[in-house]
């Protein structure tokens, strides 16, 4: 199967990453918040540390595949899809490109291969970069010369948020914000093109949906079963959506959705940062999030239009019958530390990746809860964490798995 994920810890084959690039140095103070970023990474750090963990997942037996060379794979099938991709590229980066799109097309098109192209989709592009032979236009009169025509996309390496893996097919994303809307389209190209998915993938949620979803609320509890989250970045009308989509496909196995009500800030922007499955009956969770927290879950009701009921019930009883196991038992982020959990929190110390039952690749930084895990029986992998934590993700949000054993 192209893409098969039909839980959170069964043993990861196979996982899509995005290797930091250029697009981070393009970070500057007055764009930070607008691109979703607390500060600016060291782009070598950054990468060191990255490679770090693509080692470590490679040392666990994971094959581990990345979004550029994918796109680059993708492109280069065809002049046509080039061009094609060029185009739906430029729209949809705004106005601004789409009134230098002449300009901008012969710049993209005149890459010396694809992978230049996509990465320089991805870096973005300043507007005296562009082949503009002569301009008496108001806005090149007015415009820095460093104004971004294209902005950077620097929030790609954070993989598991434009699309979501569930069961065999995908969800790709509509996106909360202007600045990772842009990052679906690699996705859409690659899963609709490339020969490894191109027709064999349902997708259950397309970007033209109204409303926002995004895969860091999405966690594939089992076969049957997936809890959502409905957060600063996922509408509830979003749930009903991915819902009614995948209720409709025969073939598919999910017929349970979970949605956990979620406070709306940036702290805990979506699900995965706050709780991660960590083993066949063991998760990790933001302690904050239990005083308040409310549950629905979606069935399937007449022609697959989803039934919602609220659940009345400890949120580990709704996870231990999610995964038809007798209790399930909820690990604090922070141990009993109310500034311990704050502050590992903030640095994504909820935020796992599973690459087996009960072993998890963790950041470093967060040797509180940490250690907690290892005193419940958990393996940490840990990776340096200094400059890939400045962009508020961890291992868990920085990989998209395409393929678990079941
Ligand atoms: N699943 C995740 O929590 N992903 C982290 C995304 C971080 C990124 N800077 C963002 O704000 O969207």
């Amino acid at each position: 199967m192209a893409i098969d994920v039909r839980s959170e810890v069964r043993p990861l084959k196979k996982v899509l990453l995005q290797r930091p690039g250029r697009e981070l140095e393009q970070l500057v103070p007055n764009s930070m918040e607008r691109l979703l970023f607390d500060d600016i990474p060291y782009l070598r750090g950054a990468q060191t540390e990255h490679d770090r963990f693509a080692q470590v997942l490679r040392d666990s037996g994971v094959e581990v595949v990345y979004l550029t060379d994918l796109a680059a794979e993708t492109l280069a099938l065809s002049d046509s899809l080039r061009r094609r991709f060029v185009e739906d590229f430029i729209r949809s980066s705004g106005c601004v490109a789409a009134s230098y799109r002449e300009a901008l097309t012969e710049l993209l098109l005149a890459c010396p291969n694809t992978r230049e192209l996509i990465r320089k989709t991805m870096t973005g592009v300043r507007f005296d970069e562009l082949p503009l032979h002569q301009n008496h236009s108001l806005a090149s009169l007015r415009n820095d010369r460093t104004h971004f025509v294209l902005e950077p996309i620097p929030n790609l390496y954070f993989t598991r948020d434009p699309f979501a893996s569930i069961g065999r097919g995908v969800a790709l994303h509509h996106m909360y914000s202007v600045t990772r809307n842009r990052e679906t389209i690699y996705g859409n190209y690659i899963l609709h093109y490339h020969p490894d998915y191109a027709g064999k993938v349902p997708f259950y949620y397309t970007p033209d949906e109204p409303y926002t979803l995004e895969g860091g609320d999405i966690l594939n509890l089992s076969a049957e079963t997936i809890a959502v989250g409905i957060s600063q970045r996922t509408m509830p009308e979003a749930v009903e959506r991915l819902a009614y989509n995948i209720f409709q496909d025969e073939a598919g196995e999910v017929r349970r959705v979970l949605a956990l009500d979620i406070p709306s800030t940036r702290a805990f922007m979506h699900l995965d940062t706050v709780l991660t499955q960590i083993d066949t009956d063991k998760f990790l969770i933001h302690p904050s999030i239990l005083d308040e927290l409310e549950m629905f879950e979606l069935t399937p009701g007449r022609g697959g239009a989803p039934v919602a009921r609220r659940l009345d019930m400890p949120l580990e009883e709704a996870l231990a019958s999610a995964l038809g196991v007798e209790r399930v038992t909820l690990l604090r982020c922070g141990g009993g530390d109310q500034i311990a959990a704050q502050r590992e929190q903030w640095n994504d110390g909820s935020n796992t990746l599973c690459v087996s039952p009960g072993r998890v690749v963790a950041y470093d930084r967060n040797y509180v809860t940490n250690g907690l895990l290892e005193e419940h029986g958990i393996e940490v992998l840990r990776i340096p964490s200094g400059e890939l934590s400045r962009g508020r993700g961890g291992p868990r949000c920085m990989s998209m798995p395409l393929c678990r054993d079941c």
